[in-house]
């Protein structure tokens, strides 16, 4: 699948996720296979620009290619000045965000609550796309409410307006994260339109990547939650679209490496205090789905992670814990803390 002059393989992306998929998880997902990963949502409103946050939302130093940027916001005109300085400072494409039904961004009038007004989604979209010359991207909900899905017709306003490729998530505004993405909605949007698709949506398993390209006919897919604590997940879905094999998981060793290595980022990337503080939600869903302990040790485990307030004792009670499963034995977090 091509993103204008970006070939995106294998078809499988890292879904902006604000909170998550900082710099540190897009280079990890990348390493681990991903085509592409998109960044957490950053403000158009310069006022926020030079807060810590905004900072380290546009920091892409040493980032892999094509380093795709999500914008939020609401006006147009902000939202054009928003792309062309995330452009100025690293962004080889820029992802428009119609998709997230947070609070805090849907109050403002954004994210998924822009696709009530298609109008203004209109006039958004043709000034972002003026005002760079990178390719721009587009993410959306199949609508507001189950009797507003109106994503078809946004799809082609986006589509006219010379948006590069359209992220589907299927579900409606209302609907947040329950019920079921209606991969239906995606595969009518698909074979509408010329541009490539990608399909979003309860993708957590290779052989369910598979099915919904197939079902669909989509160009690619998004993965957002399954990917959290589990960033092998982009090359097994590679590996499975290639070979119609399952890739065997990563060994215990494996799991404990690529953990301590995204410590260390964050830890480095942060700063310590920070750092510390961010990889607790991290190390909580690594340790989820360990099949080989029980939940009782989960549980324990996380309790004393989470006490750890700095990096070293951070880093030695993860390698403590994982080091006890590579061995086979029982850790011992009691002594551990
Ligand atoms: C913690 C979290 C943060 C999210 N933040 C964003 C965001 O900043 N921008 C956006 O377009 N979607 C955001 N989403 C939605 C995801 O990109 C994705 O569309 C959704 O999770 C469905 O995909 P999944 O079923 O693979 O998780 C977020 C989702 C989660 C769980």
């Amino acid at each position: 699948m091509r993103i204008g002059p970006y070939e995106i393989a294998p078809r499988v992306i890292l879904a902006p996720m604000a909170g998550v998929t900082d710099k540190p998880f897009r280079v990890l997902c990348k390493q681990l296979g991903a085509g592409l990963c998109v960044s957490e949502m950053t403000t158009s409103d310069p006022r926020f620009w030079h807060t810590a946050k905004s900072r380290h939302r546009m920091d892409h130093d040493g980032e892999p290619a094509p380093i795709s940027v999500q914008i939020a916001g609401t006006v147009p005109e902000v939202m054009a000045e928003a792309a062309r300085y995330n452009v100025d400072h690293g962004a080889q494409i820029i992802d428009i965000n119609m998709g997230c039904p947070a609070k805090k961004v849907c109050n403002a009038w954004a994210g998924s609550a822009l696709m009530r007004d298609e109008a203004l989604v209109a006039r958004i979209l043709e000034a972002v796309v003026d005002a760079v010359d990178v390719p721009v991207t587009l993410k959306i909900r199949t609508g507001w409410a189950a009797d507003q899905r109106n994503a078809l017709t946004i799809a082609r306003i986006a589509e006219a307006a010379g948006i590069a490729a359209l992220t589907v998530h299927g579900r409606t505004r209302d609907q947040q994260y329950t019920g079921v993405a209606e991969y239906d909605t995606i595969a009518a949007i698909k074979s509408s339109l010329a541009i490539p698709v990608i399909a979003n949506g309860d993708i957590d398993s290779p052989g369910k990547a598979a099915r919904v390209l197939a079902y669909t006919g989509c160009d690619a897919v998004m993965v957002g939650r399954a990917a959290q604590g589990r960033p092998w997940i982009f090359r097994e879905i590679a590996h499975y679209l290639a070979t119609g094999e399952n890739l065997a998981a990563p060994t215990l060793a494996e799991v404990r490496d690529v953990l301590l290595g995204h410590l260390e980022h964050l830890h480095a990337f942060y700063g310590e205090s920070s750092g510390v503080r961010i990889a607790r939600k991290h190390l909580g869903w690594y340790a989820k789905d360990r099949p080989e302990h029980s939940d009782e040790q989960r549980a324990a485990f996380r309790a004393v992670v989470n006490r750890a307030e700095d990096a070293t004792s951070q880093l030695q009670l993860t390698r403590q814990y994982f080091d006890a499963l590579v061995a086979g034995v029982a850790p011992d977090l009691r002594t551990a803390a």
